[in-house]
């Protein structure tokens, strides 16, 4: 990981001027400014430096610091020490580090740190690209603020009526100081003018390169942001950022704080042993039912690539007495939401998903990630095989490959990430030690 800070002006028609194909090159200043952070590059292979940094070095309000020994946050992984310094000081942040290391909470603390709650005006805007992680990010704001009662956080996203979100907004006692919202809930608040954002202070974009790299969102992003003052902090995170991507986000943000993992292959989870299995498409049940038998898992996530082979599968699943839930997107809005507690209740310890669940999903008990089918790029890879192995925790994921296109994938992965996967090893199976938590 490699710290610089950049000059990246901005200004209110930079962002009108957007067009979708337009390139911008970024004249970017950067200076090596962090020593820390050049030390991590050393450090690599853990995820709480040697510095032994502790979450009171921050010097932060009582209320969070209380609220984080609640949580059981011994020490700020790697991504925290480097950032929440700065971030709670009101910098611009564009922050890339790996799967499940807590970018979380470097923008909840450091909004919940610097927030001064007045009734009626929202201080806090959140945008990510799916409902559960919307909703999963309210309640990281919720288990902060445990001891900042006059905060109050909400989540706004399709698939549920307009009208609830627009009463509370038309009440000062009822809006809330932290907005969470998908683009395209935010953008429909914006434009029909429902929600004021002119006290804005701070302006979060999860899962940026995701957000800003889908036309639609983008384009929604944009017109949130036009209407939040320009003095404002705004800071983006991801685990993915490449260079096309850069430029777009630094239009965004003035004098950034940038973190960026240089070399692909430090974004491996080094708790996460990956294995792909060579197999026709024919025989993918077979061998997904193989390995539920054979695996001694937590909780598992299979993969798939469209709602509709989600649904399928699931309810084959569940005929062959593997009780399995899912969650896609031809699902009702408020049973997404419920399925999703469900999992993460430890209700059900099998979940077959799209990519809805593809990024940002934090569920702790999952140690293995199957991806029944490949996706289709190497990033996406990455993230989706990140929900097993939070937070140096250990996991496997196994990924099945059944086509040529399957196959310049799994090369395409191994060469970006430098990660040498092997062959499911089927006949001797793999020892539960070296992917369980228990
Ligand atoms: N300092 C810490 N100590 C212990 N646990 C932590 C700490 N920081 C974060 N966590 C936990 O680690 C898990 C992963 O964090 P989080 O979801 O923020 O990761 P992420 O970097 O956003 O990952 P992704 O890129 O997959 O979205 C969460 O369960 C969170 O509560």
């Amino acid at each position: 990981m490699s710290a610089v800070t950049a000059t990246a002006p901005t200004n209110e028609e930079d962002l009108l001027e957007y067009s979708d194909n337009e390139e911008q090159t970024q004249q970017v200043q950067s200076t090596e400014s962090n020593e820390q952070n050049n030390d991590d590059d050393k450090s690599n292979e853990k995820y709480v430096t040697g510095l032994q940094t502790g979450f009171k070095d921050f010097l932060l309000k009582p209320e969070l610091a209380r609220a984080i020994n609640d949580c059981g946050f011994e020490h700020p992984s790697e991504v925290q020490q480097a950032t929440i310094p700065q971030s709670i000081h009101g910098t611009d942040v564009l922050c890339q580090a790996k799967s499940g290391l807590g970018k979380t909470a470097v923008f909840v603390l450091s909004t919940l740190q610097q927030i001064e709650p007045v009734d009626g005006e929202i201080s806090v805007m959140v945008i990510c690209h799916t409902r559960e992680l919307a909703f999963q990010i309210k309640n990281e704001y919720t288990r902060f603020s445990k001891y900042m009662p006059e905060v109050r956080t909400g989540v706004y996203y399709g698939g549920v009526d307009v009208k609830a979100n627009v009463k509370e907004f038309a009440d000062p006692k009822t809006t809330p100081h932290i907005v969470v919202a998908t683009p395209g809930r935010a953008a429909k608040l914006v434009r029909d003018k429902k929600i004021n954002l002119s006290k804005l202070k701070h302006f979060v974009i999860d899962e940026c390169d995701k957000v800003l790299e889908t036309l639609t969102m983008r384009r929604d992003v944009q017109d949130v942001f036009r209407q939040t003052p320009r003095e404002k902090q705004t800071m983006m995170f991801t685990a993915t950022l490449n260079d096309e991507i850069k430029p777009i986000c630094r239009r965004f943000l003035q004098n950034p704080l940038e973190i960026f993992v240089d070399d692909q292959s430090k974004l491996t989870l080094h708790g996460l042993q990956q294995y792909y299995w060579k197999i026709s498409e024919e025989d993918k049940n077979k061998k997904l039912a193989k390995i539920l038998d054979d695996l001694d898992f937590n909780q598992v996530i299979i993969f798939v690539n469209t709602s509709k082979r989600a649904q399928e599968l699931t309810k084959l699943l569940n005929i062959s007495n593997f009780p399995a839930i899912s969650v896609n997107g031809h699902m009702k809005q408020e049973l997404r939401i419920a399925t999703y507690q469900a999992f993460k209740n430890f209700e059900k310890r099998i979940c077959v998903a799209t990519d809805v669940f593809g990024r940002g999903i934090d569920i702790e008990r999952i140690n293995l990630a199957i991806n029944y089918d490949l996706p289709t790029e190497s990033d996406q890879y990455l993230h989706r095989v990140g929900r097993a192995g939070r937070f140096g925790t250990k996991g496997l994921s196994i990924s099945f490959v059944s086509s040529e296109k399957d196959d310049e994938v799994l090369k395409q992965i191994q060469d970006k990430f430098d990660v040498k996967m092997e062959p499911y090893p089927e006949e001797t199976g793999i020892d539960s030690a070296t992917y369980s938590n228990n």
